[in-house]
C-alpha cells in the first residue's frame, strides 16, 4: 500500500516512506489556548485526524506517533488573565493564566472530540518546555546563527539566507520588500524573528541566560518537536497561513541546529467566509460550540469538511450541512445493527491518493446504492463516520413513539393540565418533570401543549414512576 501525500516543500505529490516504519511520526500545529476554536480550527484538526488514521491503518495503531502542541505562551492568554485580575479575580498571574489556559485546553478537547477526532499520542503545552526552548538557542548562538540584542535573542536570517524563504517560495529580499516587518533598532536584518524576548514584572517570565523573559512562538514547536520526535521525523503538518512565517522560522532554527527536522510538510486550506480566511482577528467567525449549541452535530460538521478535498479552500453553507445530514440520516438507518465489514481496497486507495476525502464519499456513496451496508460502515468508519462515538443525535424508527406509548403520553400530558386548571401547580410539574425522564419533552404553546420523544432520555418509557 503506497500513502500519496502533496509536500509543499517540493510542491509535488510523492511517494511517502516512513524512516522508521515501526514508528511513524507526524507533528501538528495546535492551537494558542485563549479562546475558543472557530470552526476553521476544526479544519485541520480533522485533515490530520484522517491522515492519521490512515497512517495507523496501513502502519498499525501502535506504530505511529502523532504531537500536536498547546502555545500556552501568548500575549492574548496574558491579556485574558490582566483583565481577569482587573475584574477583581484572586490569584497571581500565574494562576490566572494557567486558569485560562486550562479552561480553553478542555474546551478544544471537548469541541475536538464531538467533531470525532482521536487524541494526538501527546499534546505537549509550552510551558512544559521552556529549558529545552533555552537550550536550543544558546546552541544557536554558539552557532552563529541567533545572536542577544537588549534583552532579546534574534534568529539572523542572514547567517542562512541562502535557504530561507524555500518553504513558502520567497527570498529574504523578497519578503523584505513586501512584508510589514516589524522594524526594530536591534535587528540587524529586518527579517530576523525573535526566539526569546524579555518580560516585565507583570507578565510571566522565566530565569534565562539573557535574563527574565519569555519564548517567541517559533521556537516553541521547534524544541517541542525535537524533544518528542527527534532530530528528523517524517510528517509536519498545520494550515497554509502558518506556512510563512511560522514554519519558515521552524525550519531555520531547527536545520542551523543541525536537525534533519520534517521530510513532507502538508497544508491544509482555509475554511472561508465570503472570500476570507475565517479568524479572530477578521471578527468573522463562529465557533464550533456555537454549531454544536445550535443543534448540528458534529457528525455532520465532519462530513462537509471531508467533502472538499484538505488542498481546496471551501465555505461553510446551510445546503452543505443539510445535504451531509441527510446522508448521514440515511447511512446510519442502512448500517443500524449491521456489523462492520472489511475496509474495501478502493477506500484506502482513495484515501491514500493525498487524502481524497470527497472520493471517499463517492466510493461510501456507491457502496451504499448497491447495499453493500457492511462494507459502507468499515469505509466510513476509517475516515471517522458512522462511529458509535459520534452517532447520539441519530435515533432509529423503532425509537419512534408506538401507538401505545402515544395513548399514554397523552393520557399523563392531559393529567397534568387538569391539574394545572386545579392550580395544582405542584402536582403539574412533577408530571411534567417524570414525563421529561420517561423522553417525553414538553412544551406550553398558544395552540395547547406539545410533546417530542427524546429517545436518549434516562428513563424512557418507565410509566411506573407516575403511577
Ligand atoms: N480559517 C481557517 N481554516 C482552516 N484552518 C485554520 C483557519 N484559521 C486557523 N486555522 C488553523 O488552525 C490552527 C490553530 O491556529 P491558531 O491557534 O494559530 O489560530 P488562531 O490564532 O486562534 O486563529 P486565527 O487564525 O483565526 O487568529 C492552525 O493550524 C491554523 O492554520
Ligand atoms: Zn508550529
Amino acid at each position: 500500500m503506497t500513502i500519496w501525500l502533496t509536500n509543499t516543500a517540493t510542491r509535488k505529490k510523492e511517494e511517502f516512506t516512513s524512516l522508521d516504519p515501526q514508528n511513524v511520526r507526524m507533528y501538528v500545529c495546535g492551537p494558542t489556548v485563549y479562546d475558543r476554536a472557530h470552526l476553521g480550527n476544526g479544519r485541520p484538526v480533522i485533515v490530520f485526524d484522517v491522515l492519521f488514521r490512515l497512517l495507523r491503518h496501513v502502519y498499525g495503531a501502535d506504530h505511529v506517533t502523532y504531537v500536536r502542541n498547546f502555545t500556552d505562551v501568548d500575549d492574548r492568554i496574558n491579556e485574558t488573565a490582566q483583565n481577569r485580575r482587573a475584574a477583581g479575580a484572586v490569584g497571581t498571574l500565574e494562576d490566572l493564566i494557567r486558569e485560562r489556559s486550562d479552561e480553553t485546553i478542555s474546551w478544544y478537547h471537548a469541541d475536538m472530540d464531538s467533531l470525532g477526532a482521536l487524541r494526538p499520542t501527546a499534546e505537549p503545552r509550552a510551558t512544559g518546555y521552556i529549558a529545552q526552548m533555552i537550550a536550543m538557542i544558546e546552541d544557536l548562538i554558539a552557532k552563529g546563527h541567533a545572536y542577544e540584542a537588549e534583552g532579546h535573542v534574534l534568529f539572523a536570517v542572514d547567517s542562512w539566507k541562502e535557504s530561507y524563504g524555500k518553504l513558502s517560495g520567497r527570498s529574504v529580499d523578497d519578503m523584505i520588500a513586501g512584508a510589514r516587518v516589524e522594524v526594530a533598532p536591534y535587528k540587524r536584518n529586518p527579517m530576523d524573528f525573535v526566539m526569546w524576548k524579555p518580560s516585565s514584572d507583570d507578565l510571566p517570565g522565566w530565569d534565562s541566560p539573557w535574563g527574565r523573559g519569555r519564548p517567541g512562538w517559533h521556537i516553541e514547536c521547534s524544541a517541542m518537536a525535537y524533544d518528542l520526535l527527534g532530530e528528523q521525523f517524517d510528517i509536519h503538518g498545520g494550515g497554509n497561513d502558518l506556512m510563512f512565517p511560522h514554519h519558515e522560522n521552524e525550519i531555520a532554527q531547527s536545520k542551523c541546529a543541525g536537525h534533519g527536522f520534517a521530510r513532507y510538510w502538508l497544508h491544509n486550506e482555509m475554511l472561508q467566509v465570503e472570500g476570507k480566511k475565517m479568524s479572530k482577528s477578521l471578527g468573522n467567525f463562529f465557533t464550533v460550540r456555537d454549531l454544536l449549541d445550535h443543534g448540528v452535530p458534529g457528525e455532520v460538521i465532519r462530513f462537509v469538511f471531508l467533502s472538499t478535498h484538505y488542498r481546496k479552500p471551501m465555505d461553510w453553507t446551510e445546503k452543505k450541512r443539510e445535504e451531509a445530514e441527510a446522508t448521514l440520516r440515511k447511512w446510519r438507518g442502512m448500517t443500524d445493527g449491521v456489523a462492520a465489514g472489511e475496509v474495501s481496497k478502493e477506500i484506502v486507495e482513495t484515501l491514500a491518493d493525498d487524502l481524497n476525502t470527497a472520493g471517499v464519499i463517492s466510493v461510501l456513496h456507491k457502496l451504499a446504492g448497491e447495499g453493500d451496508a457492511a462494507g459502507l460502515l468499515a469505509g466510513a468508519q476509517m475516515v471517522g463516520l458512522l462511529t458509535d462515538e459520534l452517532g447520539d443525535w441519530w435515533f432509529d424508527e423503532a425509537d419512534t413513539p408506538t401507538d401505545q406509548f402515544m395513548e399514554k403520553a397523552e393520557y399523563w400530558i392531559n393529567q397534568r393540565t387538569e391539574a394545572k386548571k386545579r392550580r395544582d401547580f405542584a402536582r403539574a410539574d412533577f408530571i411534567r418533570d417524570r414525563l421529561a425522564e420517561i423522553g417525553v419533552m414538553i412544551s406550553d404553546t398558544p395552540e395547547g401543549t406539545k410533546w417530542m420523544l427524546n429517545s436518549s432520555a434516562a428513563r424512557v418509557g418507565e410509566w411506573g414512576i407516575l403511577e
